[in-house]
C-alpha cells in the first residue's frame, strides 16, 4: 500500500485546489505514510466563461473530464463541491465519501451596504443562480438581478469594479479562501434556502477500488452524508438538472432530520415551499415525498417552464 500513489483529479480554480488539498491533507493525516498527489486538469467549464452555464451544458461540464481521467486510470479520485455534482454517475464510478459540511448559508457581499434589506430601490445584484435570483426577487422585487460568472475571485473583482451593488456567494467558498471578511450578511435559510449539498465536499472514485474506498471512510461525516442524501433525493425526484431554481436544506437535531425544500419561479413571483421532519433512517424517503408534495403544489409548472429555455442536461 505504501508504495502506491493515490492521484486526485482536480480543477485548477483556487476553490477546487483548496478542496483537493484538504482531502490530500486529511487522507495523509488519517493514514500516516500514505502518498497522495494532485493531478490538475482544465475542464470545459473552465474554458467557456462568457455563456450562462445552462446554455453550454450545465455544471456537469466541470465534472466530466475528471471522471474520464478516473475511468482511464489517469487519476484515482476526484473531489467535488456537492452542490456541483450531478445526480447520476457514469458506470463504474460513484460517490463514496462526504466530508463534514462547512457553513451552508449564502452570503451577501457588498462594498456599500450591510444587508439585503439595506439595498436601495432598484439596486443591482449579481448572481447567475436561479435559486438565489428567485428568493432575492421574492423578498425584493425591485432589485435588478444581473448575471455573474467566473470563480470566486473573479466575481469579487467584478463587484469591486463597480458592476454590481452587491453579489451573492456561498459562505463556504469564501471561508475556504480566507475571504470571510468580505461577507456583510450571512443569509439565513429562511431568506435564502441553500442549494442541495451546499458547503459539503464529496469524493468520487472507481467503485471497484476497494482499497481506496476503505481509506476514504476515515473522512466520511455521517451526519453530513445523511443530510446531503435527503437533499439529493429531493432534487433527483424533481429531476433537478443543471441550472434550477431549487433549494434544499436538511438539518439533524439529534436523530431527527428536518428537511426544507423550495422551488421558485426565477422572478420570485411564485414560490413553492415545503418541509419534512422524521427519523434520520428515512432521509431519502423524506426527500422523495417532499419533492412529490412540491410537484403537486405547483413546482411541476415552474420547472417545466424553466427547462423549456434550456437544453437537456
Ligand atoms: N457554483 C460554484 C460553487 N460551487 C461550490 C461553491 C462554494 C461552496 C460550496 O457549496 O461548497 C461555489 C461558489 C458559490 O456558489 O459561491
Amino acid at each position: 500500500m505504501l508504495d502506491k500513489i493515490f492521484r486526485i483529479a482536480t480543477r485548477q480554480s483556487p476553490l477546487a485546489l483548496w478542496q483537493a488539498h484538504y482531502v490530500q491533507r486529511r487522507l495523509m493525516a488519517a493514514h500516516p505514510g500514505l502518498r497522495v498527489e494532485l493531478v490538475p486538469m482544465v475542464t470545459k467549464g473552465d474554458i467557456i466563461l462568457d455563456t450562462p452555464l445552462a446554455k453550454v451544458g450545465g455544471k456537469g461540464l466541470f465534472v466530466k473530464e475528471l471522471e474520464l481521467a478516473m475511468l482511464e486510470n489517469r487519476a484515482d479520485l476526484a473531489v467535488h463541491s456537492m452542490k456541483d455534482v450531478p445526480v447520476a454517475f457514469p458506470e463504474g464510478l460513484g460517490l463514496v465519501t462526504i466530508c463534514e459540511r462547512e457553513d451552508p448559508r449564502d452570503a451577501f457581499v457588498s462594498n456599500h451596504y450591510d444587508s439585503l434589506d439595506a439595498l436601495p430601490q432598484g439596486a443591482v445584484v449579481g448572481t447567475s443562480s436561479l435559486r438565489r435570483q428567485s428568493q432575492i426577487s421574492e423578498r425584493r422585487p425591485d432589485l435588478v438581478i444581473r448575471s455573474l460568472r467566473g470563480n470566486v475571485g473573479t466575481r469579487l473583482s467584478k463587484l469591486d469594479a463597480g458592476d454590481y451593488d452587491a453579489i451573492i456567494l456561498a459562505t463556504a467558498g469564501l471561508k475556504r479562501l480566507d475571504l470571510e471578511s468580505r461577507i456583510r450578511q450571512s443569509l439565513p435559510p429562511e431568506i435564502s434556502l441553500p442549494a442541495v449539498g451546499q458547503g459539503a465536499v464529496g469524493i468520487e472514485c472507481r467503485l471497484d477500488d476497494s482499497e481506496l474506498i476503505g481509506l476514504l471512510q476515515a473522512l466520511n461525516h455521517d451526519d453530513t452524508a445523511i443530510c446531503v442524501k435527503a437533499e439529493r433525493a429531493m432534487n433527483t425526484r424533481l429531476e433537478g438538472g443543471c441550472q434550477v431554481p431549487i433549494g434544499s436544506f436538511a438539518l439533524l437535531e439529534g436523530d431527527q432530520l428536518w428537511l426544507r425544500g423550495l422551488v421558485g419561479a426565477p422572478d420570485g413571483s411564485v414560490m413553492v415551499r415545503g418541509e419534512r421532519r422524521g427519523p434520520r433512517a428515512e432521509a431519502e424517503a423524506m426527500g422523495v415525498s417532499l419533492a412529490e408534495e412540491l410537484l403537486g403544489n405547483g413546482a411541476r409548472d415552474i420547472l417545466r417552464e424553466v427547462y423549456q429555455g434550456q437544453p437537456p442536461a
